[in-house]
């Protein structure tokens, strides 16, 4: 049974009554237990680590998940790959494949009268004269009347009757010269372009009896000349008319790999990739296998659909199983290399743009290499030329490879044939035939995985060759010059190098082109501990985050998380390490409960009744689970901070006890959680019910957030750092405000005359200065034990003034931070759009 729970709004559009999320009544009620008795402990568990086959099934799974609510993608696919290979198969020649040339079975037209179908429709008288060869030469003197027969002068006559008269005499006709001999004969050469040789052979035939008749050799039967018309054997080894086919198949084998970029490009730009390695999925190859398992699904379903579809409707294909191969391998490769591509490309549809623009682009250049060789190389060359064609290109794209399968697969340009012999079973898989594309696809694949892994790892290989020696020896000069300066930083930065804080920051520096950003920073955060980093615009903040993060390399330094070098072992490390990044990064398919129960697989929480009460437990920490089954897309931008907050805890050592309704307190090893700029574009309801949220969650951890809210610091931190490229001063609040300014005056002064009343008296006050903003503003330094005490500043300002109004106040964070700022000379950086990169992708 679903429990109703009712909220108050949160903000303006999240104002439902929903049930509890589908939350285990169980669950809810160990977690609540209602409002009077105090809930009981509630263990949430730690994260292990998972190998990366297993968290490639869970990014598996998210896929799944997100396919049911958008198959559009999935199924465009399936159908511009099915359709491409099939429909095309109708320009397909229809002859069967073969190497050898077959005269006897060409169809033999004979060209003698009266078989000639050139003579079907002749009858009546005299019609024997055209029946050659019978009879024909004995015929010839009494030629039946409707044969046209004349004297005539010469030839040139004959010509000249044939061109005036030609479309009365069929056939054409025949000049003898009975003296010498000479003949010339016409014929009608209009389709279908027997009438020529049938009229030779007639002629031949009345020539060659005459000549017998003449020289006495006359036979009783007229001696024949029987002739036959048939037509070369069509190229059965290849016909061009294929090609189309091919072209086909290619065009829609060349676009189908680009619909793979969408949703890992999308993935990477809304930082959900890096939200993932942050958050658990310490290892790039678990998630590249992920998709690329869920991916293949599609390469092999359409593999299989074409394979059938060919093997089913024509008999012109060869080695069909080999050609699978070739196509599910491609399916594999292209998806490849569409991740490539989507590693720098700025938006998902320009990684489709790219993957489609340049497949298409190799596959007019390898169909037009073939066909420019086939029509102007010298014949003895082309078959070599075609060769050298087809492994350069299949160098540069894997589409060169399917090409030539499907080249294969018709034996196009005889490339199934040795000669005019077929090859055998056992040769389809030579390198010239299926083996190439086979051979060139994997090598392809385990290439693009690598760039993959590589990109993804953050350029591990050059870590391990980090000179550890040198950095500490480095490391020892900045501390002396930490000691010569700040007194309070030097003291946490020698605090740090030997303590046992969950996490520890020693001396980072980093390096832009040349600009140094972050330099020289060490500090420390333990266990219950909430630090916040604060300083202007452009202080390195973020750059700072990152190399906690491990996912930029400092150029000098170190972060320890819980012991583990994040420079040297940063998988080790990224597993006791939750990020909540300045932007939200979430997947805009998945619903609440959906997100977490992704992370908590990813950090290794088992599946059923853990992972189900970790997630459970973490909604209800977080308000989230009224909207557990709701789109993260769809919430409110304080309850996707809050969602991004909960994925940043999930699988971390939490203990929940008593206190209110729900705190959280820590029993086992702090792990260290991440949250740049927690509440920024946050209405101040909303804001200050994330604060509680992450107190509540805070407990046991050591947290840093970055803010530029010096009332969001004061409310959450019980230590500060403030940063502008160097650590300027650190300590708790309380600290700060102490060292650096403890109590302000303020006057309120009507007149000119006041305010020169207010600086004289205030000029009295040993070690009393005016604050740079207002002319009526004094900071006053009070010791506790030492100096002026309040009592006598209070003295002073009654006896001595009498002023109609002022206020004294103790001094602020915000006081304190920004006169840190100015007493250090820092400038706000120039803010130029396109200069900055927040949360990093590679
Ligand atoms: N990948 C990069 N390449 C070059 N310069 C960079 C890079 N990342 C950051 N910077 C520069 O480093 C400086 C510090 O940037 P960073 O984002 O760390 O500051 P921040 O304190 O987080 O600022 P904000 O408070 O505005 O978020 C800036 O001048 C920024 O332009």
């Amino acid at each position: 049974m679903a429990r109703q729970t009712s909220t108050a709004p949160v903000d303006g559009t999240e104002k439902s009554i929903s049930s509890s999320g589908g939350i285990s009544e169980p669950v809810l009620a160990e977690l609540t237990d209602g409002s009077s008795a105090p809930p009981k402990a509630l263990q949430l568990t730690n994260g292990r680590p998972r190998s990366p086959f297993s968290q490639a099934l869970t990014i598996f799974y998210k896929r799944a998940l997100i396919a049911r609510r958008s198959w559009l993608t999935p199924l465009l696919i399936v159908v511009i790959a099915v359709c491409g290979a099939c429909i095309p198969i109708v320009f397909l020649s229809g002859q069967e494949t073969s190497c050898t040339t077959k005269f006897q079975n060409e169809s033999v037209i004979p060209l003698y009268f009266p078989e000639s179908p050139i003579y079907f429709s002749a009858s009546g008288p005299g019609t024997q004269i055209l029946e050659s060869p019978p009879n024909i030469t004995a015929t010839l003197g009494r030629t039946a009347s409707f044969l046209r027969t004349e004297n005539i002068p010469d030839n040139a006559t004959f010509v000249s009757t044939i061109n005036q008269d030609y479309l009365n005499l069929t056939f054409g006709g025949i000049s003898i010269d009975l003296q010498t001999g000479d003949s010339l004969f016409a014929w009608e050469a209009s389709p279908p372009g027997l009438t020529g040789p049938t009229m030779m052979n007639l002629v031949t035939n009345i020539l060659y009896n005459r000549a017998l008749n003449q020289s006495g050799n006359v036979a009783s039967t007229p001696n024949l000349i029987y002739a036959n018309y048939a037509a070369f054997p069509h190229l059965a080894a290849g016909t061009l008319v294929d090609l189309k086919w091919v072209a086909f198949f290619g065009a829609a084998m060349a676009v189908f790999p680009a619909f793979f970029t969408l949703y890992v490009s999308r993935e990477r730009r809304s930082a959900v990739q890096a939200m993932q390695l942050s958050n658990g999925l310490s290892d790039p190859i678990g998630l590249w296998i992920g998709h690329l398992l869920w991916d293949s699904i599609f390469s092999v379903t359409l593999a299989t659909i074409i394979i059938i579809v060919f093997a089913a409707t024509t008999n012109q294909f060869t080695g069909l199983g080999f050609f699978w191969v070739v196509l599910v391998l491609y399916g594999v490769v292209g998806a490849l290399f569409g991740y490539c591509v989507s590693l720098f490309m700025s938006s998902p549809l320009s990684s489709f743009a790219a993957v489609a623009g340049y497949q298409i682009v190799m596959y007019i250049l390898y169909l037009g290499g073939y066909l420019l060789t086939l029509t102007y190389a010298p014949t003895t060359q082309s078959a070599n030329i075609i060769t050298i064609i087809h492994f350069t290109l299949s160098v540069l794209s894997p589409v060169a490879s399917v090409m030539r399968a499907a080249f294969v697969s018709v034996n196009l340009f005889s490339l199934l044939c040795n000669g005019t012999t077929p090859v055998t079973a056992a040769s389809l898989g030579d390198i010239t035939r299926y083996g190439g594309p086979i051979l060139y696809l994997f090598v392809y694949g385990f290439v693009l995985f690598g760039i993959l892994v590589w990109v993804d790892s953050g350029s591990i290989i050059p870590r391990r060759f980090l000179n550890t020696k040198r950095r500490q020896v480095r490391m020892d000069e900045l501390q002396a010059n930490f000691e010569a300066n700040r007194q309070d930083v030097a003291t946490e930065a020698r605090a740090v190098a030997s303590s046992n804080d969950a996490l520890r920051l020693l001396h980072l520096t980093k390096t832009f082109e040349g600009n140094k950003v972050v330099d020289d920073v060490s500090y420390g955060v333990s266990r219950d501990t909430i630090f916040a980093m604060l300083g202007p615009n452009g202080a390195g903040k973020t750059t700072t985050f990152n190399m906690i993060r491990g996912d930029i390399v400092p150029n000098m330094g170190d972060v320890l998380i819980k012991g583990t070098s994040v420079l040297t072992s940063p998988r080790t490390a990224r597993l006791s390490l939750g990020v909540c990044p300045q932007f939200t990064a979430i997947d805009s398919q998945l619903t609440v409960r959906e997100h977490l129960l992704i992370y908590g697989r990813l950090k290794g929480l088992n599946r059923g009744h853990e992972l189900k009460t970790n997630v459970e437990a973490l909604m209800i920490a977080t308000s989230l689970h009224m909207y557990a089954d709701r789109l993260a897309s769809q919430l409110s931008g304080g309850n996707q901070r809050k969602l991004s907050l909960a994925i940043a805890l999930i699988g971390e050592y939490l203990n929940l006890s008593h206190m209110r309704w729900l705190t959280w307190t820590h029993v086992g090893n702090p792990s260290v959680v991440l949250i740049d700029e927690f509440s920024t574009g946050i209405d101040a309801k909303m804001k200050r019910d994330m604060w509680g949220t992450l107190r509540n969650v805070a407990v046991g951890k050591a947290i840093v957030i970055t803010t530029h809210s010096m009332e969001e610091a004061s409310a959450l931190a019980n230590k500060v750092g403030i940063i502008s490229k160097q650590l300027l001063a650190v300590g708790t609040i309380d600290d700060l405000i102490s060292r650096y300014a403890t109590y302000q005056v303020h006057f309120s002064c009507p007149t000119r005359e006041d305010v020169t009343r207010a600086q004289v008296l205030m000029s009295r006050i040993p070690g009393s200065r005016l604050a740079d903003d207002v002319a009526t503003r004094f900071e006053v330094p009070i010791q506790e034990g030492s100096g002026l005490t309040l009592a006598q500043l209070f003295h002073i300002l009654s006896s001595q003034g009498d002023f109609q109004e002022y206020s004294v106040e103790k001094a602020t964070l915000e006081s304190v931070f920004l006169k840190v700022i100015r007493e250090n000379n820092v400038m706000e950086e120039d803010n130029s759009p396109g200069s900055r990169r927040r949360f990093r992708l590679w």
